[in-house]
């Protein structure tokens, strides 16, 4: 069985992008598969973007030729966040329980990953991130609470939020996973800026909770090259480390954040300014 595979893409070949390029190539459309795991291989860091949805049965990580290893996890980690219903995840016979925005994260040599469900019609829905890794930290489940959420932006610039950290140098270790998700108050639909890029890292974005009647505008590209891509729920689009990433949504939304690279300091941001934006 092979993952389709994400090729890195230049700050220079995305200039010249249309719409379908940018869709095809940043955007993840379908995660979210009745009793399926959908993973995206991409060259950014190596990173694994992806979704398990369990609905009728147990639904095991498999193994992939591209890894070339005998199981997923023997040369890397992941965090999992489950935005559904209320369901378990078995690592290699003890199972831990996760409600809507808790945080799984499986340590690097777990050999044996069953996502399960508690309740077919409300299924749990786990989305996964993963990075190759030279160390095996301990498998550790986070519960929002424990997040130590904090909030930033106001309603005057439409960007009243919290941030939701799990897996970073103060919280969850891990060899290079950095995990955790931001909510909109009611009435705020900007995140992430003013934006940044960290070239030192790639990231991905899971935009969840938003109405399937809105949409989000993501803005990605060089700050001063910007590009948009129309995004609905439960679609993910991933950021190549040369590019920000950003959004308006036509409501307020809520979205994990993954990334993945040189250092696990959640502030390793290096801001573009509003008014230098193009
Ligand atoms: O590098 C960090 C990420 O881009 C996000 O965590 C930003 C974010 O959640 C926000 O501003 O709302
Ligand atoms: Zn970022």
């Amino acid at each position: 069985m092979q993952m389709h595979i994400r090729q890195a893409i230049s700050q220079r070949e995305a200039k010249g992008f249309d719409t379908q390029d940018l869709r095809e190539n940043f955007l993840i459309e379908s995660i979210f598969e009745n009793d399926s795991v959908v993973l995206e291989y991409t060259h950014y860091d190596r990173v694994i973007v992806g979704g398990a949805k369990p609905v009728g049965k147990g639904l095991e990580l498999p193994t992939y030729d591209n890894l070339k290893a005998d199981y997923f996890l023997e040369r890397r980690e992941m965090g999992v966040i489950n935005v559904g219903g209320d369901g378990s995840i078995e690592v290699d016979g003890t199972s831990h329980t996760l409600s809507k925005k808790d945080c799984l994260f499986i340590g690097k040599g777990a050999k044996k990953v069953i996502f399960n469900s508690n309740d077919a019609e409300n299924p749990a829905l786990y989305y996964i991130l993963s990075a190759p890794a030279h160390h095996s930290y301990p498998t550790r489940k986070m519960t929002k609470e424990e997040a130590s959420p904090v909030s930033i932006g106001s309603l005057e610039t439409s960007n009243e939020r919290t941030i939701f950290k799990y897996i970073h140098k103060d919280g969850i270790q891990s060899c290079q996973v950095v995990m955790g998700l931001t909510v909109l108050n009611t009435g705020s639909v900007w995140n992430t800026m003013p934006a940044h890029v960290h070239d030192r890292r790639m990231e991905a974005y899971l935009y969840f909770d938003l109405n399937e009647a809105h949409r989000v505008f993501h803005l990605m590209g060089n700050p001063q090259e910007t590009r948009h891509i129309v995004v609905a729920n439960h679609q993910a689009v991933v950021s190549p480390p040369w590019s920000i990433h950003s959004g308006c949504g036509t409501s307020n939304y809520s979205f994990i954040w993954g990334m993945a690279g040189e250092n696990l300091d959640y502030s390793d941001m290096d801001f573009a300014p509003i008014t230098e934006l193009r």
